[in-house]
């Protein structure tokens, strides 16, 4: 097939930051570039063991992508989120969320908020892993013209997640390779790499939604990886129960543990609630348009408390963990994504579980 050179794209503006003053959290920014170096991932898991014990949010810099390279991917999903909705909203290339399954892409304005007649302002889309399992799961001919770079990218996330997961073993005192052979780019899972942008609504809408753009949850998966946002709005909630803004970190990523690794991990390694809220006065206007990687378990890989002896010792994990029948990884992430987006109303969900197996998370505690 000859290559077709992809069509030329308006540059994405990075909007500015907030002027406002806002109760931002307190986040531990964990600088990968000398991860190679003797001595270092040990120095780093340390420093990294009270944020994602506590929070499961951080921030990662140094992890050798530059600026152009992140901006690039946002310029491709800029034009995306443009095109006519009749091509972008193709059925072919849509979430089919009746089977739980997440890739392609999601509309905005299609469900109601907390029983209201306000409309979810996303829209996202999920491009999955490229990998042969994957050819025929949806990914739009008009991103198929950026192809090998946003295959590339797709990649190299996977690569800075596998050393954020090689900090999580070494802190759990595991073999270092414990959870990154568990997430191979190669093997089949639910991993995506996602463009994804809010509209701004009315004050008056949102008002109506107690300001909700996207309601409290916690990630599906093991990891997210959410470049930094320049438009506050994700806000965490701690372990007091404040919510707090999720900080920028200049050209870093915000990490934060999802379900399955809280499982793997028998609640060690958290998977903390989080929402987005309408930003700040100087920022409601802006289309915020956002890029992230979320990381999910290898489709047959069992979501069982790990045999790490810091669990042991803490009287986690008991030494029979290895006999409870399992959950397999796409059977968890196909279920929740299903039960969190497969009905037409985004409601509140506080003090609701979610249950799968021996598994059960929070989406919102009381
Ligand atoms: O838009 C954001 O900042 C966070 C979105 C999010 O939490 C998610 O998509 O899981
Ligand atoms: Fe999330």
């Amino acid at each position: 097939m000859p290559s077709i050179a992809p069509a030329p794209l308006p540059k994405w503006q990075r909007p500015s930051k907030t002027t406002e003053k806002l109760d931002w959290a307190d986040i531990k920014v964990i600088d990968l570039s000398r991860f190679d170096e003797p001595g270092e991932k040990q120095r780093l898991a340390e420093d990294l063991r009270e944020a994602v014990h506590k929070t499961g949010f951080f921030s990662i810099t140094g992890t050798g992508l530059t600026q152009d390279e992140v901006e690039r991917q946002y310029d491709i999903g800029q034009a995306y989120f443009n095109l006519p909705l009749e091509e972008k909203g193709d059925p072919k290339y849509r979430c089919d969320f009746a089977k739980g399954n997440y890739f392609g892409y999601r509309a905005a304005n299609e469900k109601k908020i907390m029983g209201t007649q306000v409309l979810d302002n996303v829209e996202s889309v999920n491009i999955p892993k490229f990998i042969p399992s994957n050819e025929h799961e949806p990914f739009t001919p008009f991103l198929q013209q950026y192809r090998s770079e946003i295959e590339a990218f797709s990649r190299r996330s996977l690569d800075i997640a596998a050393k954020v997961f090689t900090l999580f073993s070494i802190i759990l005192e595991l073999p270092e390779d414990y959870f990154s052979t568990q997430h191979l780019y190669r093997d089949p899972s639910e991993d995506h790499l996602r463009y994804m942008i809010y509209r701004p609504r009315s004050e008056a809408d949102d008002a109506k939604v107690q300001n909700t753009w996207s309601r409290a949850h916690t990630d599906f998966g093991s990891l997210t990886l959410l470049w930094s946002q320049d438009v506050a709005g994700l806000q965490l909630k701690t372990p007091a129960g404040e919510w707090k803004f999720v900080p920028p970190v200049d050209n870093g990523i915000v990490c934060n543990v999802g379900d399955t690794l809280d499982f793997w991990s028998a609640g060690y390694l958290k998977s903390t609630i989080h929402r987005v809220v309408r930003p700040p006065p100087d920022q409601a206007h802006i289309h915020r348009l956002g890029l992230f990687y979320f990381v999910r378990p290898g489709n047959e890989v069992d979501i069982k408390p790990a045999p790490s002896p810091l669990l042991k010792r803490l009287g986690l994990v008991g030494e029979d963990a290895e006999s409870a029948r399992p959950v397999r990884g796409l059977e968890y992430v196909r279920e929740r994504v299903k039960n969190y987006h497969n009905h037409n109303d985004y409601a509140d969900m506080k003090g609701k579980k979610f249950k799968m197996g021996n598994l059960e998370i929070e989406d919102e505690a009381a």
